[in-house]
């Protein structure tokens, strides 16, 4: 049988190779490793911690390897990784043992002629200290790279935070980007309710409080993947963090409205927004590609919401077929900057190809709101924190449509956020939510119909 540093070193190479979604690599992985619950949430350790500590650990590999890391074998190069890794960060992992199980598992995974090489390389960096001495550049000379280096995230990345949100705030999101996040969920009202769903996961040996401030919402933590098959198929819950919940109910929509979520896949906010409306109306689920639309068909039937339909659309492209809605909400798709505690592999994303995103997102904006009716009622949001994909498409928007007007969020939202207005920035240090943005528009009763 794999150990869980062997699954953990297969799976980083199917993310760093190959492109492959952390989570679903990950949970492919442990499906089929035969390991106990204790190797799973190692193994769970492992790779995340690698994954997010990237540049740091490569930064340390770079002082000590002749070549450059990336002619190196894959399998090497995430053994390496994942011994530094070990010697930095984890405590209980006595320092030889990180070596020597690299050493080891160099040999099993047809490498060991590289066997010699690996136990230099560690040995030298255990020889200075096994630290980060050395590596880090000085801190009031080099602010910014230090922080880079420091909580492993790319320059133009914490440049972006610094310029956007002030070098404090943005070393509190650089802080909390690295490390498990708390998982949520939303517990279904047609189905349970969050005492009972709590009392039943606690049976099954899960840590859960009770968020009632946030309204049918659970926080579950001590957990890698939470297996809980059953009360997830009869759908009594889904997955979903604090600030989309809290984006759905700022929308405050009701039973018998019209409602359009425009990039809906996989569903998450669909039903959410189903489920305030006690699943009485009309939501009408649009994304680009078929294949998602059936995932929220399905995720629809597990969760009994019967008033959910989809369409496959782009939601750049107006169907005035559709007629007019009570509520919008407009997702887009967006950079996810706010989301890398969760998908570490988003830090590496190329800065470029990120520019093109406000002028999709402002056109999506400027589209779903031509359904919209008077005086009804849109949200646009994205998991990003990115001020050009966020405060400033919806400013925008609002100059170049004066039939549009900032509404206030509902009281209850501004008190839990911190949002003053009509917008919020959710910092992932404040509420403990993923980082979010949100903001509430209303078309004016003068608005007229459609534009
Ligand atoms: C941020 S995700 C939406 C998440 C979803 N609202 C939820 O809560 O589960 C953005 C979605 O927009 C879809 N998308 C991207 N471009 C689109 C377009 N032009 N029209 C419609 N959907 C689009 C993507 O396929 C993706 O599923």
């Amino acid at each position: 049988m794999k150990s869980a540093r062997q699954i953990a070193v297969q799976a980083l190479i199917k993310v760093n190779q190959d492109g492959g979604y952390s989570n679903l690599v990950l949970d492919h992985a442990l499906e089929e490793s035969g390991l106990d619950a204790r190797d799973k949430a190692f193994c769970t350790t492992l790779f995340y911690g690698v994954l997010e500590r990237r540049i740091t650990l490569d930064a340390v590999l770079a002082r000590y390897c002749r070549q450059p890391l990336k002619k190196l074998m894959p399998q090497v190069r995430e053994l390496l990784r994942i011994a530094v890794y070990q010697i930095l960060y984890l405590e209980g992992v006595p320092a030889s043992a990180a070596v020597n199980e690299s050493v080891e598992l160099s040999r099993r995974m047809k490498c060991g002629h590289a066997s010699g090489f690996l136990n230099g390389v560690l040995r030298a960096f255990l020889r200075d200290g096994g630290s980060l001495d050395g590596v880090l550049p000085d801190r009031a000379e080099h602010p910014e790279e230090y922080l880079g280096l420091f909580y492993s995230a790319p320059l133009w990345l914490v440049r972006q935070w610094a310029a956007d949100y002030g070098i404090e705030r943005a070393e509190g999101m650089l802080a909390v980007s690295v490390g498990r996040p708390p998982l949520y969920l939303r517990v279904n009202p047609l189905k349970n309710n969050p005492a009972d769903l709590a009392a039943a996961l606690r049976k099954k040996g899960f840590a859960v409080t009770v968020r009632e401030e946030i309204g049918n919402c659970l926080e579950v933590s001590g957990t890698g993947a939470v297996d809980y098959p059953v009360l997830y198929k009869r759908g009594h819950f889904t997955v979903q963090d604090l600030s989309s919940q809290l984006c759905v109910q700022a929308l405050e929509a009701r039973p018998g409205m019209r409602c359009l979520d425009v990039c809906a896949a996989p569903g998450g906010k669909t039903f959410t927004l189903a489920q305030e409306m006690q699943n009485e109306g009309e939501v009408l689920a649009l994304d680009l590609h078929e294949f998602k639309t059936k995932l929220i068909r399905d995720g629809a039937k597990r969760l009994g919401l019967t008033c959910v339909s989809t369409e496959a659309s782009d939601a750049s492209v107006y169907d005035p077929a559709r007629g007019l809605f009570d509520r919008v909400l407009c997702d887009v798709p967006c950079s996810g900057l706010g989301i890398i505690r969760r998908k570490p592999e988003i830090r590496y994303k190329n800065p470029e190809e990120l520019a093109a995103l406000p002028e999709i997102q402002y056109k999506i904006l400027e589209i779903s709101a031509k359904y919209l009716k008077a005086g009804g009622r849109l949200i646009y949001s994205t998991c990003t924190l990115n001020r050009n994909e966020n405060d400033r498409v919806v400013e925008r928007f609002l100059r170049e449509h004066p039939e549009f007007e900032p509404e206030p969020l509902p009281e209850r939202i501004r008190r839990l956020t911190g949002g003053e207005g009509y917008k919020v920035t959710l910092f992932p240090e404040a509420l403990g939510s993923d980082g979010f943005f949100f903001a509430l528009l209303r078309r004016t009763e003068k608005g007229g119909a459609a534009l």
